[in-house]
């Protein structure tokens, strides 16, 4: 019999609620225990909680959901509590000392719910994704993902291949006999169709972008005023500015939230050709790897001699071309203020482009990783005219889609992916 789990569910107390969840096999026995009697199924009851045969604990709203159909897949109980430190510690201490009873490690909530079906790998994933979401473009796409959007999408285009397999398994079962079976007409565009649907969705925006934020890489000559763009962009006096030419050195990250839209700016030494100085030798070099990982490159130049600088946007695939860099995108002032607001807005515009649409789910890079493997197997599927040979590439198709919503899993990635939840979730 698996253990009956139980954690505080909610955030770290003081606060007004306090909800501890309970799930496994003696939660109904637990959840009598505390509240005298099991209360109706799936409604929220008013009980008093006692630490069995003793003291009173608290005054609790109490909800029974028996399972299978649970959140976890298990008898499920809820305690909505007073939020109060003590509070939360008594009940579970009278939790604890039930027997068959201990305290959940981090993410065993949603683990259960995935062993038990209830959710798929990538449901999970997008609800670890939504439990960090810090901007609300990263709480779109994960309530999408956690919603089952993609899931379904994967479940759709497997039905699509089993009949495809089917129909190949039925030319090799008749293949030694003098009426061969054909594969139908439409055999091959079926697979291009579905080929092209998996394309569509690995051009669309990716889950790091949003996660990790959108990586602006500020380059540009010496004193070109990079560092006080930074600075004024990520509002914080984070880089060191000096009308010394060689300042930056190190690259500077900072991560920031502009109109809801995650950011990550990095600030880099300026690049020239000639300079006799060791270390902004490497400054230099260290500039040029970070341009590599850029999402887009805001080039700085100084427009003639005057106090203002010139400065143009240039993105990551047009930034070698040079008539990109002759007609400035932008002229700003970080001393004035000039032109900032314009250069947010584009900045913003041209990340919100890159990002999931709201409301999109958006592949991690193991997601996008599998989704190669099944198209590379489709196409291969297609071109492949020896039945045997297809029909082992429309199984590696599946094998992809399975470990996509999770039929296939190893415990090692389980552990990562649930590791990453709280405790009590
Ligand atoms: N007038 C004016 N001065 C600026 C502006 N931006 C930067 N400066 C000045 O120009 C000088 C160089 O600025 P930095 O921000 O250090 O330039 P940088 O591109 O980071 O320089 P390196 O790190 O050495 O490559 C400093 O004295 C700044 O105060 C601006 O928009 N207007
Ligand atoms: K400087
Ligand atoms: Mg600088």
């Amino acid at each position: 019999m698996a253990d009956t789990i139980f954690a505080l569910s909610s955030g770290s107390p003081p606060a007004a609620i306090a909800v501890v969840r309970i799930s496994g096999p003696r939660a109904g026995e637990a959840l009598a225990a505390l509240a005298g009697a099991l209360p109706k199924p799936r409604m929220a009851s008013y009980r008093t909680l006692r630490v069995p045969r003793g003291t009173v604990l608290d005054q609790a709203l109490v909800l029974w959901f028996p399972g299978p159909r649970t959140a976890t897949g298990e008898d499920l109980a809820e305690l909505h509590l007073h939020g109060g430190r003590a509070v939360v510690a008594a009940v579970e201490a009278a939790l604890a000392d039930l027997s068959g009873l201990r305290r959940a490690v981090p993410g065993e909530f949603t683990r259960r719910a995935f062993a038990n079906g209830r959710i798929d790998l990538a449901e999970a994933e997008g609800l670890a994704d939504l439990l960090t979401a810090e901007t609300d473009l990263q709480r779109r796409a994960a309530l999408a993902m956690a919603g089952g959007a993609f899931s379904r999408q994967i479940e759709e285009w497997r039905d699509r291949v089993l009949a495809a397999s089917a129909a190949v398994e039925a030319v090799l079962d008749f293949g030694d006999e003098d009426d061969v079976a054909d594969l139908p007409p439409d055999f091959i565009a079926r697979l291009d169709v579905l080929a092209g649907e998996v394309s569509d969705w690995l051009s669309r925006p990716r889950a790091e972008t949003l996660r990790e934020g959108f990586r602006v890489v500020l380059a540009g000559p010496p004193n070109a005023g990079k560092s006080t763009l930074f600075n004024a962009l990520v509002e914080d006096e984070a880089a060191i500015t000096a009308p010394l030419a060689g300042t930056t050195r190190d690259v500077l990250t900072r991560a920031v939230a502009i109109g809801g839209v995650p950011f990550v700016f990095a600030d880099t030494a300026g690049l020239r050709d000639e300079s006799g100085d060791e270390i902004e030798v490497i400054g230099i070099a260290r500039a040029r790897a970070a341009l590599e990982g850029a999402d887009l490159v805001l080039w700085l130049g100084p427009e003639g001699d005057g106090p203002d600088a010139a400065w143009e946007i240039a993105a990551q695939s047009d930034r070698d071309d040079a008539s990109a860099k002759s007609t400035p995108r932008h002229r700003v002032s970080a001393v004035t203020g000039e032109g900032l607001d314009a250069l947010r807005t584009d900045l913003i515009e041209t990340a919100r482009r890159a990002m999931p649409r709201p409301g999109e789910a958006a592949l991690n890079r193991r997601q996008h990783a599998l989704l190669v493997q099944a198209e590379a197997a489709l196409r291969d599927a297609r071109d492949e005219t020896d039945p045997l040979l297809v029909a082992e590439a429309l199984r590696l198709v599946r094998v992809a889609f399975d470990a996509l919503i999770g039929r296939a899993t190893t415990e090692d990635m389980l552990d990562a992916l649930f590791g990453r939840f709280c405790i009590g979730k």
